[in-house]
């Protein structure tokens, strides 16, 4: 169920829904897709249009920019419109990345966790031991349409249209065990990590709910101070770090009992997701896009 605060906030949510068809058509390029659904009736692939997720996704639009509607507005135009451009729906679903990216990433979906913590991104970054080989010369690129791949494989395990807001979000999870402790950043490390988190603020609002670092060595600290400043408060705020991996558990109860101290038998491997399929509206506009190609 969609909660509005008072009359105005409904008034915006409704003002934004009425906007968003001449929006779409006159600033974003007609393209009307996002978290992988249909953002409005009629069009190419009418038939994937599905009122309450629309309603969802708009409503979280409206929130994220706290029912501000030139704002909102504005937001929109830039988030469709690189959607467009950058194709996360490719990264996600098409590219091939390579294996040295694809094994320090791993997804999960377990229904008997918390609220919002069911579906989780893991990044097993201390298991990076040749740092060249991610961030070297010319590889930041390719490592940020892995990153975002990930990222969009996550957003299509959350259910937007459910009534309850129980997997809406997403957790992440960065496992820094392993890191070498003169773990030092050049400098396409850290425009790459930069560059990364700033698509993660401005194009996946409300997509995060908890973000938990662990195995974290004490003495690596000054990495997390650099980083930090280039977030912003209301993503900070999400962020825990914990030294000992062990204690995951105690924020998500039936993480895996091996590393991470949870409940769960099955081990990290053992839960990873295989493959992610991706919504059929997505799918359908992955399709029209090879066959433009082919064209
Ligand atoms: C092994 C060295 C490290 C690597 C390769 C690494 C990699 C990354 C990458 C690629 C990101 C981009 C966001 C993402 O992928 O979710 C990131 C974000 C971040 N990392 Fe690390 N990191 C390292 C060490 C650390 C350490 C020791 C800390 C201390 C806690 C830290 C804290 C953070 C924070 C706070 C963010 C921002 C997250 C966000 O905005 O979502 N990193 N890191």
């Amino acid at each position: 169920m969609l909660v509005f605060k008072d009359d105005n906030e409904k008034k915006v949510f409704n003002d934004i829904k009425t906007q968003l068809p001449d929006i779409i058509k006159t600033k974003c390029q007609n393209y009307d897709e996002f978290y992988g659904h249909k953002l409005i009736r009629g069009g190419n692939g009418s038939e994937y249009y599905n009122e309450d997720i629309a309603n969802k996704l708009i409503h979280k639009l409206c929130k994220a920019y706290q029912f501000n509607e030139t704002e909102i507005r504005q937001k929109i135009i830039k988030i469709l419109n690189w959607r467009k451009d950058f194709n996360p729906l490719s990264a996600g679903f098409l590219e091939q990345h390579g294996e040295e990216f694809e094994k320090i990433g791993i997804l999960t979906k377990n229904e008997a966790n918390e609220a919002n913590k069911k579906t989780i991104t893991w990044n097993l970054y201390g298991q990076i031991k040749d740092k060249s080989k991610i961030f070297g010369n010319g590889k930041a690129e390719k490592f940020i349409r892995y990153r975002i791949g990930l990222m969009e494989r996550g957003i299509n395990l959350l259910d937007f249209d459910n009534d309850d807001d129980d997997n809406c979000y997403m957790t992440q999870i960065h496992d820094y065990k392993g890191v070498s402790l003169i773990f030092g950043m050049n400098s396409e490390m850290k425009s790459s990590i930069k560059e990364i988190v700033s698509i993660f603020q401005e194009y996946y609002p409300e997509s995060l709910y908890a973000k938990y670092f662990v195995n974290v060595p004490n003495i690596l600290g000054w990495i997390y101070d650099i980083i930090i400043k280039f977030i912003d408060k209301k993503t900070s705020e999400k962020f825990v770090v914990l030294s000992n991996g062990n204690k995951l558990g105690n924020y998500i109860k039936n993480c895996p009992q091996k590393d991470y101290g949870g409940t769960d038998k099955k081990t990290l491997k053992e839960q990873a997701l295989q493959k992610v399929r991706p919504t059929d509206y997505g799918l359908f506009l992955l399709q029209q896009q090879s066959t433009q190609e082919i064209d």
